[in-house]
């Protein structure tokens, strides 16, 4: 199939995810025996395979199921070292602490440009050979001016969605002193990354930065143009649901623990809970609670969260897996929360659908249905991706 082509029809689809209830059956618009065209990177036409126009270029995907591209809106790509020896010391039986990222700090900051663009492209080409054809990325580990600036930089070659994570754990040097290192980032590093980056992140965390700590970075981001997101109720009940929703942040990711009253928070909002369960697997730590949040009407995204310290993954099908496994998902909520939902957490129409006029960002399974996601678990199912409409 040549690359120039400008329509592309893909057909003899056995079942076709559009997450456009008006194009087919339920929440993830479902159709049987379907074909979609592409035409100059995004979706002309939808409908039965039968009826499919002519286009330049054809696919016959011989019944496989076809999805949205997953729309992974919470990675930490840009970081130096591992730390492998850290889970296997959780696996053990030591617990999951936010101090272990102060290794990765080290690690990030004696790193060349070089080095960390070349971590963040294997990890981007491992995320797209699962499926992820939208991938959020975040700075975190550098945490002073110099290295936060270089790695919103990096990130920026590779992603419009791109994450200032100004204040991710106190660094070595200003240990005992997170007040003073509030006051530096919000002087120097926010004012001088800003420029760089979509959005501003906190860790509202024991352990990482209080309340109002986390409230001064988000607000100096938004003075200087950029969108808040909240890290909060990772490890503990805590204030990070709350400010998330005070301050109307795009989303607050992981809420593994929450009470009521958060639920209602979110509920009333428009803040998406974005949980990450490999993070929780990878530390052995509780699932969120998937189905009170989904009751109570709050809108959920899945992310993969790949980070070197509590969750090495960059698949959002594992992720997938664990949150119907285990979280008492349906398959049809995970694959919405890996797309659609992924993609209100990025403020993001054109992606994590495939309703006429989205981009042409897809993905073809070795298997009939979207179910086989959840249903063939740590299997690659994933035979192609198309990004803006070519075959990636
Ligand atoms: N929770 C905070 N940040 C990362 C973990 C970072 C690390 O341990 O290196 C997360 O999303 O899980
Ligand atoms: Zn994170």
């Amino acid at each position: 199939m040549s690359r120039s082509a400008r329509t592309r029809a893909l057909t003899n689809i056995g079942t076709l995810v559009t997450n456009d209830p008006g194009l087919g059956e339920g929440v993830l618009g479902v159709r049987r025996d379907a074909a979609i065209v592409f035409e100059d990177g995004v979706v002309a036409w939808v409908g039965n395979s039968a009826d499919a126009p002519a286009a330049d270029a054809g696919h016959d995907l011989g019944g496989r199921a076809v999805l949205p591209g997953f729309v992974e809106s919470h990675s930490h790509l840009v970081f130096a070292g591992e730390r492998a020896e850290e889970f296997a010391a959780r696996m053990s039986g030591e617990k999951y602490a936010a101090g272990g990222i102060r290794t990765t700090i080290e690690a990030t900051r004696a790193a060349s440009d070089e080095q960390l663009a070349a971590n963040v492209r294997r990890l981007l080409d491992e995320s797209r050979r699962s499926g992820s054809t939208t991938v959020e990325i975040k700075s975190g580990y550098g945490q002073c001016t110099r290295d936060e600036l270089r790695s919103v930089q990096i990130a920026s070659r590779f992603t419009d969605e791109v994450t200032l994570l100004a204040a991710h754990v106190p660094p070595p040097e200003y240990a005992g002193r997170a007040d003073e290192y509030v006051t530096m980032a919000v002087d120097e590093m926010i004012p001088a990354c800003a420029p760089h980056a979509k959005w501003i992140d906190v860790f509202c965390e024991r352990g990482a930065f209080t309340l109002e700590q986390s409230r001064a970075v988000l607000r100096a981001g938004v003075a200087h143009g950029l969108i808040p997101r909240v890290h909060g109720n990772q490890l503990g009940e805590g204030p990070g649901v709350q400010l998330a929703v005070e301050m109307g942040a795009a989303s607050v990711d992981h809420v593994t623990y929450v009470n009521q009253a958060d639920i209602d928070a979110l509920a009333g909002s428009s803040t998406v809970a974005t949980l990450l369960p490999g993070a929780d697997f990878s530390t052995r730590n509780q699932y969120p609670g998937a189905r009170a949040l989904l009751a109570a009407g709050v809108t959920v995204a899945l992310g993969a969260d790949c980070n070197p310290g509590t969750c090495y993954t960059t698949s959002l099908p594992f992720c997938i897996a664990i949150a119907v496994r285990d979280m008492h998902m349906t398959p049809a909520e995970a694959v919405w929360a890996a797309t659609a939902g992924g993609a209100r957490a990025l403020q993001r129409e054109d992606v994590g659908s495939l309703r006429i006029g989205a981009r042409a960002d897809a993905i073809a399974l070795d298997a009939p249905s979207y179910l086989h996601l959840a249903y063939r678990p740590g299997v690659p199912l994933v035979r192609e991706v198309w990004k803006d409409g070519v075959l990636a």
